[in-house]
């Protein structure tokens, strides 16, 4: 039975030197290796009680959409600056190569709901500490952070201090 970490590609020095990139496609082209992923994810949702799943673009809509679907919760995406249409909050954060922005439409979190933030990677910690900051900023309760891999190495988990963080697997490098 192969593991999730059997699936990941590890391609080194992308998209720039010094980089390990740890590609997910690797584990959605084998039926085994998706099923697998979501399932761990599932796993450690088991018990916890929420309204909805944050998914963040692009990566986290992969893995956050089938486990709000089967658990029937609703699904909110993060997003990239400018695409939304309707009404939004932005955060701007820091990469592991460059900075980028996200938001949320305002009116699609609700003071009181609870929600769970789900991502393939946790590389600096600088996205999904900026998807907290706006789910809280429109008084939304972060219960759990789930993420495929988390890069140890880079301590993004330092960021998230005080929420219950897991990952399916742990790089402890970058
Ligand atoms: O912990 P951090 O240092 O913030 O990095 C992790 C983030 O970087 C990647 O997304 P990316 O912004 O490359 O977008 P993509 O999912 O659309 O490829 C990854 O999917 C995480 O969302
Ligand atoms: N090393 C990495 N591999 C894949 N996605 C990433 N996002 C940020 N760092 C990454």
């Amino acid at each position: 039975m192969k593991r999730i970490e059997d699936y990941v590609i590890s391609i080194p020095d992308f998209p720039e030197p010094g980089i390990i990139f740890r590609d997910i496609t690797g584990i959605l082209r084998d039926a085994d290796g998706l099923k697998l992923s979501i399932d761990k994810i599932q796993e450690m949702l088991e018990g916890v009680e929420f309204d909805a799943v944050l998914g963040l673009e692009s990566r986290g809509f992969i893995f956050g959409m089938p486990i709000a679907y089967n658990l029937h919760k609703a699904f909110i995406p993060v997003r990239k600056k400018g695409k939304l249409p309707r009404e939004t909050v932005s955060a701007k954060y820091d990469l592991e190569y460059g900075t980028a922005e996200i938001e949320i439409h305002k009116e699609d979190l609700r003071p009181g709901m609870k929600v769970v933030i789900i991502d393939d990677l946790i590389a600096t910690g600088g996205t999904v500490e900026a998807a907290v900051k706006l789910a809280e900023s429109l008084g939304a309760e972060v219960v759990k952070i789930a993420f495929v891999m988390e890069l140890a190495g880079l301590k993004g988990r330092e960021r998230l201090a005080g929420y219950d963080v897991e990952s399916v697997i742990t790089y402890e490098g970058k």
